[in-house]
């Protein structure tokens, strides 16, 4: 630095005071960071250190020798009668031994001693909060006005939001306080608090906190107190100011002891610490706590504890001499991102990972970060090559909390999430409304191996006793076990030999061994217990199959309707979709597992290995009133044929082959409109749509068959419905739709029950199709009906 030139040293230092000028209005007045702490104190170091070697470029106004930021955030100003000031700082650095790395640690000891001309002089040790320094001013007892630091000159009157802060007592309790007493403190938001808040706007797909810090300046500086409220802050008192009519112990530790009495919260992390040697001891013991401190904290504080003691050493420009701040390394750093990448978790949920320029951030090296999910990302705007912060925080993984758009390289591409799984490629999804995209997987994913077998043997699902998740964990990472269906070939000795590897892996004494003799009992019963689970429910095995959507009511919804697992194995999702309460997502879904190669083999080998269902059962009859063409080519979403136009085909057509050999001329004489019409031409022409239009065709005419019917399957196929006709039907009329649907095996009453199959409304239908409504049963128009009446009049 000695080498440049006075000019160059000149313009670097205005450069510095500009950046650190910038960066001071982000951070005090914004609440709204652009550059980390730790990129923040190396401009203010490098400064420093130009100030220092040439004292002509020092200015008054430099930031060197200011505190914060004069806010101007639509507050009323408070005048601090007693200044609040900021803290000198100190940080680790290279060297041997204590007194070369904590060098201006030391320094700041060694001139207290000789000041003081004391021997090794007590201090108060506290935690260093990271949040906002704010003072309260209570008057006989009770709060009447709080305000933030500000330049240190002046602040803002915050009180209305201080009032919220449960932690900040209202009145003081005990007795003994002085008629004016300021207590000096730090507001900050708790991890829990931050978590929660974040999780909730990652949820909504709002914006994030960075980091708690802001989280707690930000919401304290709300100009509607209500919502400083709901963000839940806390506080802990570190320090008092003026004090009028009253008296206050001699030294800084009595007097927290003191504010404790009155009500104040004050880090239990406080204590005392005698010379050099005890204030490293309590850096080094903070340093090891703080992954598991509530809260975020950037050091310790170590200030001389009498307050003779601090009057005699007095301040320098804008910190006390008798206080210093020793900094831990930073929580946030400055990184590029090199890829993004999908990781799998437990669940099947799709998180998108950062992979990072290897960065220490607060003592550890880091190179991966979350992104959340999909939304996040976009909201963050993370691009591969961008420099980012990252942050780490307690046990809480690393995050990328902010990308620095300034510095972003040409040419990177906007992020988007990957369709298939990067473990098993299968589909992702994502339920409508949901942050979160999952792969379909299920068990087939080998990220999802052990959640998919836990869920296979639960109690609700094949009940398997004895197979906990230790267990599991050890017969997935042995290798016993990839699927559920191996769980079925695993023999006693495999057990026992799992057991004593995972005994052995986790350090416990195996109780496989007892006097003398190996305890195989445990086994034996897992063993029954698996054996015992073979003979399930259809429900259950549906539901232990994991398939994404399909919990245990859709499970019974399914084996309800379907009667067999080979249907539900079977029908096109077209098909499904007819049923109660299965909408598009949930029927691709099942149709998708099935589809899956991987899943169709893990099933058979189930089957294979001798489970069997005591509940099997014929499909129910219900299907007959909701399968008919136009469910068909509704669902197939030919395009531009509306659902009005698709169910007057089915009026004429009952299935797809005569579909498909009528032509445009004929359509259009069936009411379809000739736009529409061209464009089914096109549809039913091209093989490719006509390959799962018959599939779906064939499934559901399979289901039809296998519908039992007393009076035989073709004279009474409508055998098991009951209908109510309301209204006037313009084509059929009341008596044509009766004798034609009771000609089909249908039951036509009168009134609307729940045991109503569906009701015709025609027009101007009356207390009928209300009842229906009320009783949620199915409200047919006279089209649907008439597809239904063509479809199977045309077996008869
Ligand atoms: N990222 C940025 O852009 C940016 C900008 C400006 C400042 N900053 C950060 O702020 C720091 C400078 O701010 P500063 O002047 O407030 O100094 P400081 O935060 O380093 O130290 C003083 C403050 O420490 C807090 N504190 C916490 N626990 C305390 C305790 N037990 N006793 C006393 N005080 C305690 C108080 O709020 C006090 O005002 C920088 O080092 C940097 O970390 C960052
Ligand atoms: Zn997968």
């Amino acid at each position: 630095m000695n080498q440049r030139h006075p000019v160059t040293i000149q313009a670097r230092a205005a450069e510095l005071r500009e950046r650190i000028e910038q960066a001071n209005y982000r951070y005090h007045v914004l609440d709204d960071p652009e550059i980390t702490d730790a990129d923040y104190d190396r401009l203010m170091r490098e400064l420093e250190a130009l100030e220092a070697e040439h004292p002509e470029l020092a200015t008054d106004d430099s930031p060197t020798r200011r505190v914060g930021a004069r806010a101007s955030g639509g507050f009323a100003e408070v005048r601090h009668a007693l200044p609040m000031l900021s803290l000198g700082n100190a940080f680790e650095q290279e060297g041997d031994g204590d007194r070369e790395r904590f060098r201006e640690v030391a320094e700041f000891e060694r001139r207290i001693e000789q000041t003081l001309d004391r021997r090794e002089p007590v201090f108060s040790v506290e935690p260093k909060l990271d949040g906002l320094a704010i003072s309260l001013r209570y008057e006989g007892g009770a709060f009447v006005q709080g305000a933030t630091r500000g330049d240190g000159e002046t602040g803002e009157d915050v009180t209305a939001n201080l009032r919220t802060v449960a932690a900040i007592p209202l009145r003081l309790r005990g007795s003994g306080w002085p008629r004016v007493l300021e207590v000096r403190g730090e507001v900050i938001m708790l991890h829990k608090d931050f978590e929660a808040f974040n999780a909730r706007a990652r949820a909504s797909g709002e914006k994030t906190l960075a980091n708690p810090r802001n989280g707690a300046a930000g919401s304290l500086r709300q100009l509607d107190a209500a919502i400083t409220k709901k963000r839940k802050l806390s506080f802990f008192a570190y320090a008092i100011g003026v004090v009028e009519g009253g008296e206050m112990p001699p030294t800084h530790s009595q007097t927290l002891q003191k504010l404790r009495e009155w009500g104040f919260p004050v880090s239990p992390e406080v204590g005392t610490a005698r010379g050099f040697g005890g204030l490293i001891a309590y850096y080094r013991r903070i340093g090891e706590k703080r992954d598991k401190l509530p809260y975020d904290i950037d050091g310790v504080v170590y200030k001389l504890d009498d307050y003779a003691g601090q009057q005699e050493m007095g301040f320098v420009s804008r910190a006390p001499r008798w206080a210093i701040a020793h900094k831990f390394p930073a929580q946030e750093q400055t990184t590029t991102v090199e890829a993004i990448e999908i990781q799998i978790g437990r669940t099947g949920a799709a998180t998108p990972v950062a992979r990072l320029a290897p960065v220490q951030v607060a003592g550890v090296t880091v190179t991966n970060a979350t992104l959340h999910n999909a939304d996040q990302v976009a909201r963050l705007d993370v691009r591969v090559g961008d420099t980012v912060i990252v942050r780490r925080a307690g046990d809480v993984i690393p995050e990328v909390v902010r990308v620095m758009s300034e510095q972003r390289p040409s040419h990177t591409k906007p992020w988007s999430m990957p369709t298939h799984c990067p473990v098993c490629g299968s589909a992702l999804l994502r339920e409508e409304g949901e942050a979160a995209w999952r792969c379909s997987g299920g068990l087939i994913c080998a990220a999802q191996r052990k959640e998919a077998l836990i869920h296979f043997a639960a109690r609700r699902a094949m009940d398997i006793d004895g197979l906990g998740e230790r267990f599991v964990d050890a017969l997935v990472d042995f290798g016993y076990v990839h699927t559920p269906a191996d769980l079925y070939r695993l023999t006693l000795d495999d057990f026992l030999e799992m057991k004593r590897r995972a005994d052995e892996r986790d350090g416990t004494t195996p109780e496989t061994v007892k006097q003398g003799k190996v305890a195989t009992k445990w086994a034996e019963n897992l063993i029954e217990g698996i054996e015992a689970s073979k003979h399930t429910t259809l429900p259950r095995f549906l539901f232990a199959l994991g398939i994404m959507h399909i919990g245990e009511s859709t499970a019974k919804t399914l084996a309800a309707w379907l009667g067999r697992l080979e249907f539900v194995r079977t029908t096109p999702e077209p098909v499904l979709q007819v049923l109660p309460d299965i909408g598009g997502e949930v029927a691709r879904s099942i149709a998708g597992f099935f589809a899956q190669e991987g899943n169709q083999k893990v099933v058979d080998d189930l089957l294979a290995s001798g489970i069997v269902f005591s509940d099997e059962a014929e499909p129910s009859p219900k299907l007959r009133g909701k399968l008919s063409l136009d469910v068909l080519l509704d669902m197939a979403k030919v395009s531009k044929l509306g659902p009005k136009s698709t169910k007057q085909l089915a009026q004429h057509y009952t299935n797809l082959q005569q579909l498909v050999r009528a032509g445009q001329a004929q359509w259009v004489t069936a009411g379809v409109p000739s736009a529409a019409a061209i464009n089914l031409e096109a549809c039913l022409a091209d093989e490719a749509n006509l390959v799962p239009l018959r599939e779906a065709e064939a499934a559901m005419q399979r289901l039809l068959d296998a519908i039992p019917s007393s009076a035989g399957a073709s004279t009474a196929p409508l055998e098991g419905l009951t209908v109510v006709l309301t209204g006037t039907l313009a084509t059929l009329g009341r008596d044509e739709a009766k004798d034609r649907l009771e000609a089909l095996g249908a039951k036509v009453s009168g009134s609307v029950s729940k045991k109503t199959s569906f009701v015709v409304a025609g027009e101007a239908a009356g207390s009928k199709l209300d009842k229906a409504q009320e009783l949620g049963v199915e409200v047919w128009d006279e089209a649907r009906l008439l597809a239904l009446l063509a479809m199977h009049e045309g077996k008869a």
